[in-house]
């Protein structure tokens, strides 16, 4: 199957904005908030986030990065074991308003693997979720996103892949691919 680009780049752009000014209207000042990227992934949705937020508003809002590859219901049932990732969180989360961030939201299971893990930093005031492409109808738990970049239909056997803008690749890109053609 080939690839579609699903959200090009000057519509991601516009989008990263929009999730700003919705998480702007929310949280004021951002005095109790802070954000968390889920590792892998997440982590450079969340870095984006922090830094426009931080050119729209003036304040840099803490960032930490959680990873959640032991707190997940499949960790001992898959073929191949997955890597842990780093998790650097250098503040508490104790009655602060923690903001989730990922790119994709699929099953839940990942958010749900990030409760479980976050909590060993705290208990927070309220957790949000922030997610870049909502994939519908294929939840196997009852999480929903706060902010959403866009709803994807896809199907099973597609996959949402977030392409950031780095060395290797000239834009931000979100494109829907089989995945069999993963590499
Ligand atoms: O809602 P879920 O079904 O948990 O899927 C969403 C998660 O999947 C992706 O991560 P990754 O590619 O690392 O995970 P995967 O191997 O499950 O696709 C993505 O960055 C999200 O973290
Ligand atoms: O489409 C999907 C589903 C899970 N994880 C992704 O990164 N993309």
């Amino acid at each position: 199957m080939q690839k579609r680009l699903i959200v090009p780049h000057a519509l991601l752009q516009i989008m990263l904005q929009r999730l700003c000014h919705q998480l702007i209207e929310t949280h004021g000042d951002f005095s109790k908030t802070v954000l968390i990227g889920l590792q892998p992934r997440g982590k450079f949705l969340a870095q984006r986030i922090q830094k426009q937020l931080q050119q729209i508003t003036g304040s840099l809002v803490p960032l930490g990065f959680l990873d959640t590859t032991f707190y997940r219901d499949d960790f001992r049932r898959r073929e191949n074991p997955i890597a842990a990732n780093a998790t650097s969180i250098d503040f508490i989360i104790e009655d602060r308003r923690v903001v989730l961030i990922d790119d994709v939201l699929f099953t839940g299971r990942s958010v749900r693997a990030a409760l479980d893990a976050m909590i060993a930093f705290g208990r927070p005031a309220e957790v949000e979720l922030l997610i870049l492409i909502d994939r519908l109808y294929q939840r196997d738990l009852p999480i929903q996103a706060n902010y959403v970049g866009q709803k994807v239909n896809s199907l099973a056997s597609q996959k949402v892949l977030v392409a950031w803008q780095n060395e290797n690749t000239a834009e931000d890109n979100i494109w829907l691919i089989s995945k069999t053609d993963e590499v």
